[in-house]
């Protein structure tokens, strides 16, 4: 494999995912600007968030099999076209129906790039190093989300709305140019496989599906990434602020850690999966019951939670980001390389799905508890939230279940192949003797050299 070249191309890849997060970002910062320029409400506001994670999670499916059909290098680039599209249309739109075809472009683009990007993995990079580039592109991927916060929104403010999406557009043109000079789909002279029929196309669906290891992905990115998404996104600055009674300040403090702590934590999920490919899903389950643990703690404590068990909360859930991209080594590691983008768009629609259904649930909860009269007139009153956020529970145990019905029969092919995976409790004792007959030989040599 031609490294430097290897490196290059991920490099590309990972700037295209860093605009796309930018782009995908934007708008919400932007949120008092677009509520004066399309004299819109908080609801009409939140379906432009809503239409453009929609129109994410219902294209992964086809993303990944376009991937598969077509190669990284044209999806990257053409993602990044939608989304200087998509940029530029919002940029002129004076009407919410205007505004909302700029977000379905983007959310369009958007959904093209994180999938072809690890799609780039396995062709470029040898499979010991891939769980850690995985992580890695997750990550810096996120670092978009700073451009948007700062340079974007100086932009907005000092120069209005026009500027400073037309400069984000430019942005995505950067990486068009990029992408297609770039990336290549294969190192040269490797021979290239036809690309796949209609048909082929429709089998290769159906064989990435009835995979189990694609659905124990898709399940664990299901499970693991929604709370820390919900989170950030929405509910975590009103619950903290308005439900826990903290300054805004201390709340952004406390959304800082959690950016920080998840590009921190990222590198050490990729390091601990490369080395104990078996142990992955039980790694999954741990950030599951932490995370329940924390809520659990959070909700139940009487009154309003002391600020050390706050910092716990984000600690945990800022996990979850990084914890959701094991989800992906399953998707590759399970399937062959002609179908790891279809069976990584598979995994991607879980953690995107469960995010939206439980923002939503969280939000009628809310709406009901203050029009029942129980939240005595304060819509985000700490005892609504109580109730409210305490139907991730229930996404968190359905998603469990479904983890560990579907392990099983991983693992019952696994042993049909003649991999069998010890328990935990064995693996664990095995590994506690070998320590010790390590030291034990290492006590001996020494104490025969004097
Ligand atoms: N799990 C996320 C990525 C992530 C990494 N750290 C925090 N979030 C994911 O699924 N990304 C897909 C995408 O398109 O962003």
């Amino acid at each position: 494999m031609d490294t430097r070249r290897a490196w290059w191309i991920w490099g590309t890849g990972v700037f295209a995912y860093l605009v796309a997060i930018t782009q995908r970002t934007s708008f919400g910062v932007a949120g008092l600007h677009a509520t004066e320029r399309f004299d819109a409400t908080a609801a009409a506001l939140s379906t432009f968030t809503v239409v453009q994670l929609l129109v994410y999670a219902g294209l992964q499916i086809p993303v990944g099999l376009m991937v598969d059909r077509f190669g990284p290098r044209f999806m990257i680039t053409g993602g990044a076209v939608l989304m200087c599209a998509g940029q530029v249309q919002l940029a002129f739109a004076s009407s919410i129906p205007e505004g909302l075809a700029g977000r379905l472009l983007v959310g369009a683009g958007d959904a093209m790039t994180f999938v072809s990007v690890l799609r780039l993995l396995p062709i470029w990079f040898s499979g010991k190093r891939i769980p850690l580039l995985t992580q890695l592109t997750g990550q810096f991927g996120q670092l978009g989300q700073l451009l948007s916060v700062i340079p974007f929104v100086a932009l907005l403010n000092l120069q209005g709305w026009q500027t400073a999406f037309l400069s984000v557009a430019a942005l995505s043109v950067l990486s068009v140019i990029l992408a297609a000079s770039v990336i290549r789909n294969f190192p040269s002279g490797v021979e290239q496989d036809l690309p796949p029929t209609l048909r082929q196309t429709g089998v290769s669906l159906a064989q990435a599906w009835k995979q189990p290891g694609t659905q124990l992905g898709l399940w664990s990115h299901f499970t693991v990434q929604f709370a820390g998404n919900v989170f950030i996104l929405t509910w975590g600055f009103p619950f903290l602020v308005s439900g826990q009674g903290l300054e805004p300040a201390a709340a952004s403090a406390l959304m800082t850690v959690f950016v920080a702590v998840a590009l921190c934590s990222g590198p050490f999920f990729g390091r601990w999966v490369a080395r104990h490919p078996l142990r992955r899903s039980s790694l999954v389950l741990l950030i599951i019951a932490a995370t329940a643990a924390v809520w659990l703690a959070v909700l139940l404590y009487p009154g309003r939670a002391p600020f050390w068990l706050l910092v716990v909360l984000v600690l945990v859930l800022a996990v979850g980001g990084p914890g959701s991209m094991i989800a992906f080594d399953f998707a590759r590691t399970f399937n062959p390389v002609s179908r790891a983008g279809t069976a990584t768009g598979i995994v991607n629609v879980g953690g995107f799905v469960s995010a939206l259904l439980v923002m939503f649930c969280v939000g009628v909860a809310l709406d009901a508890l203050y029009a029942s009269g129980y939240s005595q007139g304060e819509l985000y009153s700490l005892d609504s939230f109580r109730i409210a956020l305490s139907v991730q529970f229930l996404f968190l145990g359905g998603g469990t279940a479904a983890i560990l019905f579907i392990r099983r029969r991983v693992r019952a092919n696994m042993a049909a192949q003649g991999q069998n995976v010890p328990p935990l409790r064995v693996a664990l004792a095995r590994q506690r003797r070998l320590r010790k007959q390590r030291r034990d030989r290492r006590r001996d040599a020494s104490a025969g050299r004097h």
